[in-house]
């Protein structure tokens, strides 16, 4: 799904009241309706009070979020809950929209009153409270909160009632998902039209809570048409390519792993059984030669071969041609998978990527390579290349974290590079060379163990082996690694889970996509 700026929020605002003449406050009323509808259902999840309706606290800035969070009031007294509606800010910034809300509000026989947190008989009826409304800032924050927009925040935060935020968290930057200051943490958000990349990045990814897209009468072709190149990856844009009822095995893929040394026999192991359940058609497995018995008793599905090892018992520049071949009669190569530190692994790694023209995803060792010889990317220039780095790789690869923004990150290496990044963790984020980026939304900190990225790189592997491009597979295959994890932190819990239950899981996972199959776009 498309990701919007606050800018591009703005601007469609814009269009759609100045150009097609939609009232600004039908706009508002209903981005209300969508927010007030959430915390319904959040309030009556909660358990009952005899005698008494259930409460909403809805606590509104003087901007336009505001205005949603005054409307959302009404909405919720209609309804039938018992509603205190608190303007944290001062009246006369109220912008005429949320004023506007005020006197529809007072109409209905609401009322919007002044926020007093030292009151103790507010304090005590908030915390009786079923749901909290959080309506104070939206895309307009824009400086650290301070005064009793913090106060109202921190008390959100500390009174353990579920919170629906409108639009964004309070607190968190739309575009970048800082938190100024403070932010709320809410329970649901529920956002307008398009997501903004707060909701993903960063601390704003931890603090939106479950996250809802309401349409709230933007035309169509305003959202459609609004040009971005930053996409969240979610259920809906997830699906697989077609398995022609004459297919072979040909057609799904010859797909090459190169990796594995002594002490490190799991991770080739992992990368191929993962390429496998992805649907790959052929898997082939080149290792060092002294594990390849203990590779080979581990997998009957793939074909593992021995190569040429040195002392250590890591490859030796011997195998360099053995693989060349191997990897030009493959459509797609996995090199990296517990391969082994070493200056041999690594020059014959360069080799390898100067002189193959197949597709490669390189991930650990792999990655490792080029740290210091960042340059050979350039000889890739054209053809498909993915990095898979967590962030300790990354900054070896001389990726610039410092400034936090991830995003901007993998992006800016992505295009100097001219290379596919796939930056790991919280949120991965795909980057494309064009400037293009995805960020996805499934997995669990149950996944951070060791094992998991050569899972990941066997999925890649798989799909771009299936013909998919690399635009389609790497942010799918995100997903679906995600999505297994998910399934198994439901099932037997994040603590316990391994990545052999993410491969175990992934039959699963490609099952419940089978209704969304596409012919596949241009390579
Ligand atoms: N027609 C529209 O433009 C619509 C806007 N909607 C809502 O309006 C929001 C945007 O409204 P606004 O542009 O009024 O902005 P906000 O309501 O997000 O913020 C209000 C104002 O607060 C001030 N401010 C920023 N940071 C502050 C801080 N730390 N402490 C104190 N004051 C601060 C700024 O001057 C800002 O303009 C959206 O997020 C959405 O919730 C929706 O009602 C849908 C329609
Ligand atoms: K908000």
């Amino acid at each position: 799904m498309k990701i919007a700026t606050a800018q591009q929020m703005r601007e469609m605002d814009r269009a759609a009241i100045q150009e097609r003449g939609i009232a600004s406050t039908l706009l508002m009323e209903n981005a209300a309706r969508a927010v007030a509808r959430a915390a319904v259902s959040v309030a009556e999840a909660r358990p009952e009070r005899p005698g008494r309706p259930r409460r909403a606290v809805c606590f509104c800035g003087a901007g336009n979020n505001g205005g949603d969070g005054v409307a959302a009031a009404r909405f919720l007294m209609e309804a039938g809950m018992e509603v205190r509606a608190v303007l944290v800010g001062r009246r006369e910034k109220m912008t005429s929209d949320c004023r506007e809300m005020e006197r529809r509000l007072e109409a209905k026989g609401g009322s919007l009153e002044d926020f007093t947190p030292d009151d103790p008989d507010f304090a005590c009826w908030c915390l009786e409270a079923d749901v909290m409304v959080d309506a104070l800032f939206g895309i307009g924050l824009n400086t650290p909160l301070r005064g009793d927009p913090l106060m109202a925040v921190q008390m959100m935060n500390t009174c353990d009632i579920p919170v629906v935020s409108a639009d964004i968290a309070s607190g968190v930057e739309a575009d970048t998902g800082r938190v100024l200051g403070d932010a709320v943490q809410a329970d649901v958000t529920v956002t307008f039209s398009l997501p903004k990349a707060g909701h993903f990045l960063g601390e704003g990814g931890l603090r939106t809570g479950r996250l809802t897209v309401a349409e709230i009468g933007i035309p169509l072709d305003l959202v459609l048409w609004t040009e971005s190149n930053f996409y969240s990856v979610c259920e809906n844009d997830v699906y697989l390519p077609r398995r022609e009822r004459d297919a072979y095995k040909g057609n799904f893929g010859r797909d090459y792993i190169l990796g594995g040394s002594v002490g490190y026999t799991g991770a080739p192991v992992l990368a191929a059984r993962a390429a496998v359940r992805a649907g790959a058609g052929l898997v082939s497995v080149g290792v060092p030669e002294p594990i390849w018995p203990v590779v080979a008793m581990k997998l009957d599905e793939a074909m593992p071969s021995p190569l040429p090892a040195g002392k250590t018992g890591m490859l030796s520049l011997e195998a360099t041609e053995q693989i060349l071949a191997r990897m030009n009669s493959s459509d797609v190569c996995l090199i990296g998978p517990g391969l082994g530190r070493g200056n041999g692994v690594a020059s014959v790694v360069r080799h390898l990527l100067r002189s193959a023209h197949t597709a490669v995803i390189l991930d650990a060792d792999g990655i490792n390579a080029l740290e210091g010889h960042i340059d050979v990317l350039e000889a890739r220039r054209g053809v498909v290349t993915i990095l898979t780095p967590h962030d300790g790789e990354f900054l070896r690869l001389g990726g610039d974290l410092s400034s936090g923004d991830r995003l901007a990150a993998a992006r800016s290496f992505a295009q100097e590079h001219g290379c596919c990044l796939v930056l790991k963790g919280h949120r991965t984020i795909t980057a494309f060379p064009d400037g293009s980026a995805y960020v996805n939304t499934t997995g669990n900190p149950g996944m951070a163990k060791g094992g998991s990225g050569d899972v990941l790189g066997g999925i890649i592997l798989a799909l771009l082996g299936q013909g998919m491009s690399c635009r389609e597979a790497v942010p799918m295959a995100v997903w679906l690694h995600g999505r297994a994890g998910d399934l198994c932190a439901e099932e037997i819990g994040e603590y316990g889970m391994t990545p052999g239950d993410l491969i175990e899981r992934l039959p699963r996972v490609l099952r419940e996509c089978e209704g969304k199959i596409r012919e596949l776009g241009p390579q």
